[in-house]
């Protein structure tokens, strides 16, 4: 038997449609055009590709585009002063910092002096704490991805066993926290996790969120369960060339899609998702600030 591959690529294309039918009803019935601003410090290439992707599908839905790319030796004054501009700018309804900043900048303190309501990300403290309480909050874009795909798959998640991989405040907290929020029992698991294959063994639903390419393999899997791969390394492929690299998961995708019930693949699985509910966020945020009725079914 062979998983279900679940296509976050075709899910994220619907999704952007209905954030786009927002985006013109925005347009139309109040001549609101949604703004998302990008930061991005220092020249790392694949985070440029990112942005760049970013900023293509910002505009393809219909939303204004800002990207702001800084030298990676800019102060912490002059970022923070940018975020600033950005926070009193009415054009702007989402403001994204790409991480990680380099290491002359203190993370926590930039991120949170976004304004919350414009944290699109949903990395700020006040966001986070929203989220761990229940309340409405920005909820961070990966997790909403998995979380979107999951409800999909399997309509409601109540009292399944979800394990979590990963402990970091980007992905694996908010991801416990959501699925948590939909009446799972969750285990969150780390590198100081003792026997993770047995621990892995017992859920319904994996999320991987590791950073080490191809790290769970099948036989950790159990029979049926749904598996959401958030991992994005980039590996050597000789198989393709000399010097060719290629992209794969957190988990071994060829043995676990033989015992899994349901698994994304990568590329094409929550990648795509987490641009398709930046943009959503972004939606949404704005809607917020306008006093107008929020998007259905694109938030948490
Ligand atoms: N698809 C997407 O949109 C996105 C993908 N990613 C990808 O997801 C992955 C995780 O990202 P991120 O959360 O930022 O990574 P971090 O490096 O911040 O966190 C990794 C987590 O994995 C845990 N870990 C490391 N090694 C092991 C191990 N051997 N066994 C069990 N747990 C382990 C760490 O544990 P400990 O805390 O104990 O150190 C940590 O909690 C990366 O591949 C990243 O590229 C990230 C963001 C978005
Ligand atoms: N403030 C901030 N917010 C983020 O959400 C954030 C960040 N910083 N820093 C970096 C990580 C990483 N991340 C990805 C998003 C989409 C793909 C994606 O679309 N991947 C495609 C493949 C793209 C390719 O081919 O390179 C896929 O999986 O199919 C990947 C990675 C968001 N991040």
């Amino acid at each position: 038997m062979s998983a279900t591959i679940i296509d976050g690529k075709a899910f994220a294309a619907k999704v952007r449609g209905q954030v786009a039918e927002h985006v013109a009803r925005l347009k139309g019935d109040h001549g609101i055009t949604p703004g998302l601003a990008v930061v991005l410090v220092g020249e790392d290439p694949a985070s440029q590709v990112y942005v760049r992707s970013k900023g293509k599908m910002t505009v393809e839905v219909g939303m204004n585009s800002y990207e702001h790319k800084l030298s990676a030796d800019t102060s912490e004054d002059d970022l923070l002063s940018l975020i600033n501009q950005l926070n009193n700018d009415p054009g702007v309804h989402g403001i994204l910092v790409q991480l990680p900043l380099p290491k002359h900048l203190n993370e926590d303190l930039v991120i949170n002096s976004i304004d919350p309501a414009k944290d699109v990300d949903g990395f700020h403290i006040s966001n986070v704490g929203l989220l761990g309480t229940g309340q409405k909050a920005m909820v961070p874009c990966t997790p909403l991805g998995c979380l979107m795909m999951l409800r999909d798959h399997h309509g409601s998640l109540s009292g399944m066993n979800a394990v979590v991989i990963g402990r970091s405040n980007i992905v694996g907290k908010p991801m416990a926290q959501l699925l948590l929020g939909d009446s799972c029992t969750v285990t969150i698991a780390h590198s100081r996790t003792k026997d993770l294959p047995a621990v892995v063994r017992g859920a319904d639903i994996v999320v991987a969120a590791v950073g080490r390419p191809q790290m769970v393999p099948g036989d950790w899997i159990k029979p049926g369960a749904t598996v959401i791969d958030v991992g994005i390394n980039r590996i050597d492929a000789p198989e393709k060339g000399e010097g060719k690299t290629r992209l794969v998961g957190d988990v071994d995708f060829d043995s676990a899609v033989q015992v899994a019930g349901a698994i994304t693949p990568v590329p094409g699985g929550v990648g795509p998702m987490t641009i398709a509910c930046l943009l959503a966020n972004t939606v949404t945020a704005c809607c917020r600030a306008n006093g107008l009725a929020e998007p259905e079914g694109l938030t948490a």
